[in-house]
C-alpha cells in the first residue's frame, strides 16, 4: 500500500430502499493501490455499495469519496480514471472483439496525460487478458470466461487509476478461475487500486491484502485474511486417542490444554490440533452479527460508535449501465 492517501473513503455510509435500510453505516478507507475484498452474505448490501462507489447510486446518507471526488456528481474525466466490471452488462453480441474495444476506446482519448496513455492500446489490452487470438471472434461467440476476460478489457481500458469488480468470477471453472486470478494479480504493478466482491473466501484470499466483511448493515471486520482467520477464531479444535480411545475438545487455550492432556499417564496418539479455517471464521463471524450475538469486531477494524445519520432516498436517474 502506498502512502498518497486513501482512493476510496466513505464515513457513515447509510443506504435505504424504501422502509428497508441495506446500509446502516459503512465507514472505510482504502489506500492507493490496495487490492481489497468486500465480502458479506447474500443481501448484505454490498452491490448496492459499489454502485454508490461507482457513481451509479446516490446514498441515503453518509459521505462518499472516490479519487477525491464524490462518485455521483463527479464528471466525465473522474468517470475516465474509475474501472467498472458490471456483474453482467447488455449485450453486442455482433460486435467483434477487437472493433470493440478500439470503439469504447475511443471515449478515453481525450482523457490521455502526458503520464497515462489512454486508451490502452487494443492490441496489448486483448492480450494482457488473455484474449490473444480473439479479437476477430464475435461476442456472441465468446464462452462465459472469455466474455469475462473481456468485461475486465472494458473495466481496464481507460488504465484505471481504481477498478471495481462486482463477483468477477461468478460461473467461472477452476481453469478459467485460475486464469483470472492470474490476471488481476498482474495488475498489481499499475498500481491500480482494487475493490472486489466475492463470495470465495479462498479468491479473497488469493487476491486481496485486506478483507471487509459487511454485515447487518456496516463493517464488522476489516483486516488482512490471517487476521481474520487468528481474530475471529480464538477457538482451536484438539483431537487425539489415549489408550485408543478418541478425546475431541474445542479451547480457546489449546497450549495450556495440550500440557493439561500431556501431564497425564496414557499413550497419545493421532494428535491434531486445527485452527478454523478462514471460511469457518468467516461464517461464525457472519452467525454472530446476524444472531446479535458479540461479534468480537471492535478489537478487529472499524465500528463507529456513533448514531447513523439519514438522508435524502435513493436517486434512481442515473441508471446503471453497461458498456
Ligand atoms: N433498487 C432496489 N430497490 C429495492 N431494494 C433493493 C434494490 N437493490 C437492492 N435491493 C435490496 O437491497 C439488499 C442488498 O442488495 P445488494 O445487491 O446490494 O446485496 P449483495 O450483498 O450484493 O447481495 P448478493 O451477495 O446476493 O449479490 C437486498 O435485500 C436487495 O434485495
Amino acid at each position: 500500500m502506498s502512502d498518497r492517501g486513501p482512493a476510496i473513503q466513505t464515513h457513515r455510509l447509510a443506504m435505504q430502499y424504501g422502509d428497508t435500510r441495506v446500509l446502516d453505516d459503512v465507514t472505510l478507507s482504502i489506500g492507493t493501490g490496495e487490492v481489497v475484498a468486500l465480502l458479506g452474505p447474500n443481501g448484505a448490501g454490498k452491490t448496492t455499495t459499489i454502485e454508490i462507489l461507482e457513481g451509479f447510486r446516490v446514498p441515503s446518507g453518509g459521505e462518499v469519496q472516490v479519487l477525491g471526488e464524490t462518485p455521483h456528481t463527479a464528471g466525465e474525466a473522474w468517470r475516465a480514471r474509475v474501472g467498472v466490471v458490471l456483474q453482467s452488462w447488455r449485450d453486442h453480441g455482433k460486435w467483434r472483439v477487437g472493433e470493440f474495444l478500439d470503439y469504447l476506446g475511443m471515449y478515453y482519448t481525450d482523457y490521455a496525460t502526458a503520464a497515462v496513455e489512454r486508451p490502452w492500446p487494443t492490441t496489448d489490452l486483448i492480450e494482457r487478458v488473455g484474449l490473444a487470438g480473439k479479437t476477430l471472434r464475435r461476442l456472441d461467440r465468446l464462452s462465459g470466461g472469455e466474455r469475462r476476460r473481456l468485461d475486465v478489457a472494458v473495466g481496464l481500458l481507460g488504465r484505471p487509476e481504481v477498478l471495481f469488480l462486482d463477483e468477477p468470477t461468478a460461473g467461472f471453472d477452476p481453469q478459467a478461475r485460475r486464469d483470472f486470478h492470474k490476471l488481476i494479480r498482474s495488475l498489481s504493478d499499475l498500481d491500480t487500486t482494487i475493490l472486489l466482491t466475492t463470495h470465495d473466501l479462498t479468491e479473497a484470499e488469493i487476491l486481496a491484502s485486506r478483507i471487509l466483511v459487511l454485515a447487518g448493515g456496516t463493517i464488522v471486520a476489516d483486516g488482512s485474511p490471517d487476521d481474520l482467520r487468528h481474530r475471529m477464531s480464538a477457538t482451536a479444535s484438539v483431537r487425539f486417542r489415549r489408550d485408543g480411545h478418541l478425546h475431541t475438545e474445542s479451547t480457546d487455550d489449546p497450549v495450556s490444554y495440550l500440557r493439561s492432556v500431556l501431564a497425564e499417564p496414557g499413550e497419545i496418539e493421532d494428535l491434531e490440533v486445527r485452527r478454523a479455517s478462514l471460511e469457518e471464521a468467516y461464517l461464525a463471524l457472519v452467525h454472530q452479527v446476524e444472531t446479535g450475538a458479540d461479534t468480537q469486531a471492535a478489537s478487529f477494524g472499524i465500528l463507529p460508535d456513533e448514531a447513523t445519520e439519514t438522508g435524502d432516498e435513493t436517486d434512481p436517474t442515473r441508471a446503471r449501465e453497461g458498456a
